[in-house]
Formats: structure tokens, sequence, C-alpha cells
């Protein structure tokens, strides 16, 4: 079994689908911790509800990096973490840092495009597809190898907040799966292209 490390900022609803799936044995792994930069964050109380050992903070990643190792660490989950990670986290966990990014990668994303900024975006462009995308993460923001991506047609929908609501589904699929695939050893990172094995 895994040690997973699960990073967020805000309600933690991609948090839950890991939550959700671990209690279902659909990953072989365990969430060791949920880490947050803020302090109000709701995904806290979902982790804490669920047993789940959880810290607060803010712009150390010496620190995190320090926690991470304490608990052995295996992987890294960024699950809705608004900060942009320094080399210090990154060079200490190569391939073991995962991020989910709610469009299609490399459309809308880096800095900047993060929660609602991403779909207002999308609807002010006026694509007729958008999705979700799980990638490695790297210094480069949203630009580590891709892992794996869905698309939802969204042509029927004029509000940020509803495409929101249906890229989050995907989300909460996709983001435990990879979770999952990662937990078995069925990642493998070639020439800087991620590929399911
Ligand atoms: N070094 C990296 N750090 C992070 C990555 C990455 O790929 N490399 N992914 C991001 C997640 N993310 C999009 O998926 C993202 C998060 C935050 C921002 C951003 O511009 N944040 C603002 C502050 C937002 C706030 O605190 O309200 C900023 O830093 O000015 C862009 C993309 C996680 N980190
Ligand atoms: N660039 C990173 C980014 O925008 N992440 C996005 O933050 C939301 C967190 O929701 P949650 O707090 O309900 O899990 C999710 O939509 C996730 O894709």
């Amino acid at each position: 079994m895994l040690k997973i490390a699960v990073m967020i900022s805000g309600g933690g609803t991609d948090l839950q689908s890991i939550i959700d799936a671990c209690q279902a044995g659909k990953i072989n792994g365990t969430i060791e911790l949920v880490i947050s930069n803020r302090q109000k964050a709701y995904g806290l109380q979902r982790a804490q509800k669920a047993g789940i050992e959880t810290a607060v903070v803010k712009k150390n990643d010496t620190l995190i990096v320090s926690m991470l190792k304490e608990r052995n660490i295996d992987l890294v989950v960024l699950a809705g973490y608004l900060a942009i990670l320094t080399d210090e986290l990154i060079d200490a966990y190569p391939n073991q840092i995962i991020n989910i990014h709610p469009s299609l990668i490399p459309s809308f994303c880096g800095a900047g495009m993060y929660g609602m900024h991403v779909h207002e975006a999308v609807l002010n462009r006026g694509v007729k597809v958008s999705g979700a995308t799980v990638h490695f993460v790297s210094s480069e923001i949203d630009g580590g190898p891709i892992i794996k991506q869905v698309a939802c047609d969204i042509s029927d929908l004029d509000k940020p907040e509803d495409i929101q609501a249906r890229v989050l589904e995907i989300e909460h699929r996709i983001l435990p799966e990879v979770v999952g695939l990662y937990c078995d050893g069925r990642i493998k990172v070639e020439n800087g292209r991620a590929k399911v094995i």
C-alpha cells in the first residue's frame, strides 16, 4: 500500500473522490496527510471526518517536504491546491506529484488559470468541448507529463458554473482512477511522456 498526501486549498470534492475510492478498496494506498494552504478550506473538515491527519502550511515548501519525508509519503496529489510549488518540493518528489486541472491542457492553463477563472475563459473563448487533465507536476505550471484526459461537450452550456459542474463530474472519476493506477505501478514516464501500462 502506498502512502499518499493530498494538498488542497478549497472545498475538497476532488479530495473526497480519493477518500471515497480508498474506503471502497479501489486504491492500493492510504491517505496519510492532507495539507492546506488555507485555514478555512472545507476540505480539511472532509479529511478530519475521514480520520485523516491534517495540517495548514502557508508558503513553506521546506516544511512540507519535511512533513512528507517524515511520513514516508510515496505520492503527492494536488487536488485544487492553488499555489505554485517550488523546485525544492518538486525535486524532492520527481514524477511523484500529480495535479488535476479543470481543462484540456495545453488549453486554458498556466499562471492565473485556476478554479472558476478556467471555466470563465473557456466560455468567453466559445470552445465547444472542455474537460479535465491529470498530469505530473513540473517546474512549468501545468506543463508536466499528461497522464489522462477526458473531454466533455459543453456546446449546450452558457454559464461558467455549469461548465464547472460538468467538468467536476469528470474530475471525480479520473483523479481516483489515476491515483489507483499509480499505486498499482501502472504509470510510466518515458521521454517526457506519461503512459499507462
Ligand atoms: N510548480 C508547479 N506548481 C503547481 C502546478 C504545476 O504544474 N507546477 N500546478 C498547479 C495547479 N494549478 C493548476 O492546475 C494552478 C494553481 C494556482 C495558479 C495560480 O496562478 N495561483 C495564484 C494564487 C491563487 C490564490 O492563492 O488564490 C498565484 O500563484 O498567483 C495557477 C495554476 C499547482 N501548483
Ligand atoms: N489549476 C488548479 C485548479 O484549478 N484546480 C481545480 O480546483 C478545483 C478544486 O475543487 P475542490 O476543492 O472541490 O476539489 C477543481 O475543479 C480542480 O480542477
